[in-house]
């Protein structure tokens, strides 16, 4: 290990809306006499992270639904690095590995955690929302059985795995099919790269929807064959009738909401065939209004997926073999130090932003 490592910083929030970096755990000190690991953790040299929504909403907002910011907190668990040191105990990772790090920590003994359904266990630590401290950091403690190992892939890609896990996710129980006329709502990063799995899935057509011009634009650049549909102030009804309009005519087998907005909930069901399937990731309102008449009328089935379980190992295959390229959704970095001119950026919504990289150059 390196006998100089720079101090350990990290990118906090808190109640007050506050956004700073300062120092943070494990101490650099720590690591280098090598005091900081616990059996089966290693420490990771954090190199890439991305920003997702929550985490600007953690900073905004102060919370999401009963996930609540009430001290200083650290932000991110889009991450990937390299393996610093490794406690003894350790067997499958060594000091120079590239990983790309899981943020979820499970209890291993309930019903979902059993079952493999681990997204589902009620004592998650998820890094990065309340209470427990993101990856946002220079250096990391993380069980090693959270770090997966990610060969010669860039870092940034290592980071994007974490986005992907959550479409893989709903790919996986929406149950999209070869030549299925799939409508993905919102093409923000999780819209986008539903597209990109949509249609590396073989969906066809596939139409995706938003409020803003410019997103549609870089959906067409990722997927020209896809159809767009710019979202006007009309009802849910009538914004449906657009949707199958653009799909020439065809009503969404599948649809894969990724706004969260209750409107598109609502033309994502009115859209859909008899038998069809509105898959929502967005999350939004604690109550929301939906169409439940054409729900039922329609034997439309409405299906949610909360984070992901076991997709990293799928997801580390489709990025490497180049299956699934993501790269084109990063369209800013930022150094670490910069963190906070990162936020602004990816909070902003005429900065064209829809990745935002923050990275470690160290
Ligand atoms: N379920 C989960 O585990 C999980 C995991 C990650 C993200 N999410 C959620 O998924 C959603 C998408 O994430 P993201 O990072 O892409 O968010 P984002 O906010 O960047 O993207 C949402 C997009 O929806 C568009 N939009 C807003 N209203 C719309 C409407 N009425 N019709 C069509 N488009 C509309 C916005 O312009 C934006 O481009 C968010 O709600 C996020 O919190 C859920
Ligand atoms: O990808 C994981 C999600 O962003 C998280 O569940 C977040 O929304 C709340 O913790």
């Amino acid at each position: 290990m390196s006998s100089s490592l720079k101090p350990n910083i990290g990118v906090y929030t808190n109640p007050a809306h506050d956004l700073w970096v300062a120092d943070t755990l494990p101490d650099a000190q720590n690591i280098e006499k090598g005091e900081s690991l616990q059996p089966g953790e290693v420490t990771v040299c954090i190199k890439t992270t991305g920003i997702c929504g929550s985490d600007v909403h953690f900073w905004h907002a102060g919370c999401i639904g009963p996930m609540i910011v009430e001290g200083n907190h650290v932000l991110g668990h889009e991450s990937a690095g390299i393996i610093l040191a490794a406690h003894p105990s350790v067997t499958h990772l060594k000091v120079g590995d590239r990983v790309a790090i899981e943020p979820g920590l499970i209890c291993n003994e309930c019903e979902p955690c059993l079952t493999g359904r681990y997204n589902g266990c009620e004592k998650m630590k998820f890094m990065s929302t309340p209470p427990y401290p993101g990856l946002l950091r220079r250096y990391l403690n993380h069980p090693a059985i959270w770090c997966h190992k990610i060969g010669d892939m860039s870092f940034e890609e290592g980071a994007l795995l974490e986005p992907l896990s959550v479409t893989l996710a709903a790919m996986e129980r929406s149950g999209v099919r070869l030549g299925d006329p799939v409508l993905v709502c919102g093409a923000g990063p999780i819209g986008l790269t539903t597209l990109l799995c949509c249609r590396a899935a073989g969906a066809e057509p596939i139409v995706i929807t938003d409020i803003d011009e410019g997103r549609l634009k870089i959906a067409k650049s990722l997927v020209p064959s896809v159809k767009t549909v710019k979202i006007e102030r009309k009802s849910p009804e009538d914004c449906s009738k657009d949707i199958v309009s653009a799909m020439g005519g065809i009503e969404p087998a599948i649809t894969i909401e990724c706004t969260g907005v209750e409107s598109s909930i609502s033309a994502a069901i009115w859209a859909s065939k008899f038998g069809g399937k509105v898959f929502v990731i967005g999350v939004g309102k604690n109550e929301m209004n939906i169409p439940f008449m054409r729900l039922s009328t329609r034997e439309v089935d409405l299906q949610f997926q909360y984070r992901y379980s076991n997709t990293w190992p799928r997801a580390i295959r489709l990025m490497q073999s180049g299956i699934i390229d993501m790269n084109k959704l990063v369209t800013h970095r930022f150094k670490l130090e910069d963190a906070v001119k990162a936020f602004e950026t990816s909070a902003d919504p005429k900065t064209g932003a829809i990745k935002v990289l923050i990275v470690n150059e160290d």
